[in-house]
């Protein structure tokens, strides 16, 4: 998903909260927001999640499942917290018994159970996030936009922001998360995108959280096997494509590459990555392992 040139103010006129904006995030990588209050931090992930449409510019490539968690689940509302999960699922897409599974599912795991039958008004401000959370995941999302998870989340709670995190990468999604609060320790491997003046920049990885990708041929035939070795050595593998088709870097913006098909296994991600170990240096030749180079190409981040 890429954030291209946008620009975005609340009010014809008004001052301009985030300009000329150009970020990018793939699947299987979470990106940190951080920024001092009333950056923009928020207003960034809204218009990732596309809560916000820019004022200028555009965001492109975004997953189709979308989850969204605000700062502040909106409480005022007149529902249970069953009724109120029961209709997001199917306002998610999910048919009938799917829906019933999934809310299950993460009213168990978030300890929402005796919650269940409790009017959204009537929760405290920790149990109200873990609702907006399980709404967010009833649908496995393609990406996962966390604004200040951590805010007002017990200690188990906390616990279970990064294990969320881990499995939405696993599965090939994306995340971004904002924080003020310094949690953001628990994601090691994440990027981190710093909101300030209106722009956002990208701090560069160092010393042993630096990355590289390495693009490697193997024989289509083999890529199964090749995918799954890579990621039992802890690597990270970003796509698998076809030899013929270039990597989405190199495509125009007009372009637009679709996001890989959530069925697509070869589209997951294993987590973590290999921080420490050394990578190629700049400019060093990639990999080639399969004679003739035909075959999908596995990318791996390390
Ligand atoms: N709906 C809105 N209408 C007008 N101005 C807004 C609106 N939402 C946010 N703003 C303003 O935009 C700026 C950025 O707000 P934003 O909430 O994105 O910052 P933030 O970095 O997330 O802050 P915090 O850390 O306090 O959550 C602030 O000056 C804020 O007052």
């Amino acid at each position: 998903m890429r954030l291209e040139g946008v620009w975005l103010r609340y009010q014809r006129r008004g001052p301009w909260v985030l300009r000329e904006t150009d970020v990018a995030i793939g699947p299987g990588e979470v990106a940190v927001v951080l920024g001092r209050n009333g950056v923009g931090k928020s207003t960034l992930l809204q218009l990732a999640a596309g809560v916000l449409r820019p004022t200028r510019g555009r965001v492109v490539d975004r997953p189709a499942a979308v989850g969204w968690v605000p700062e502040r689940f909106p409480a005022d509302q007149p529902f249970t917290v069953g009724a109120y999960l029961a209709a997001m699922a199917r306002v998610a897409g999910l048919p009938g018994p799917e829906a019933d599974r999934a809310v299950r599912r993460w009213v168990d795991r978030l300890g929402l159970t005796r919650f269940h039958g409790v009017r959204l008004p009537e929760l405290s401000k920790g149990t109200a996030q873990k609702v907006g959370l399980a709404q967010a995941l009833l649908r496995p999302p393609g990406l996962l936009v966390l604004d200040e998870p951590w805010e007002g989340l017990d200690s188990a709670a906390r616990e279970l922001v990064p294990e969320v995190v881990d499995e939405v990468l696993a599965e090939g999604g994306t995340v971004l998360v904002s924080d003020h609060r310094g949690e953001t320790v628990r994601l090691p491997g994440a990027r981190h995108w710093s909101v300030a003046d209106g722009t956002v920049t990208e701090a560069a990885p160092s010393g042993a959280a630096a990355t590289v990708v390495v693009e490697l041929s193997v024989p289509a035939a083999g890529v199964g096997a090749a995918v799954a070795r890579l990621r039992a050595d802890g690597h990270h593998v970003i796509r698998v494509r076809d030899h013929a088709v270039p990597p989405p870097a190199t495509r125009q913006a007009s372009d637009s590459p679709p996001a890989a098909p959530p069925d697509d296994p070869f589209s997951a991600t294993a987590q973590p990555g290999a921080p420490g170990r050394p990578g190629p240096a700049p400019g060093e030749a990639p990999l080639s392992g399969a004679p003739g180079g035909s075959g999908p190409a596995p990318e791996v981040a390390r």
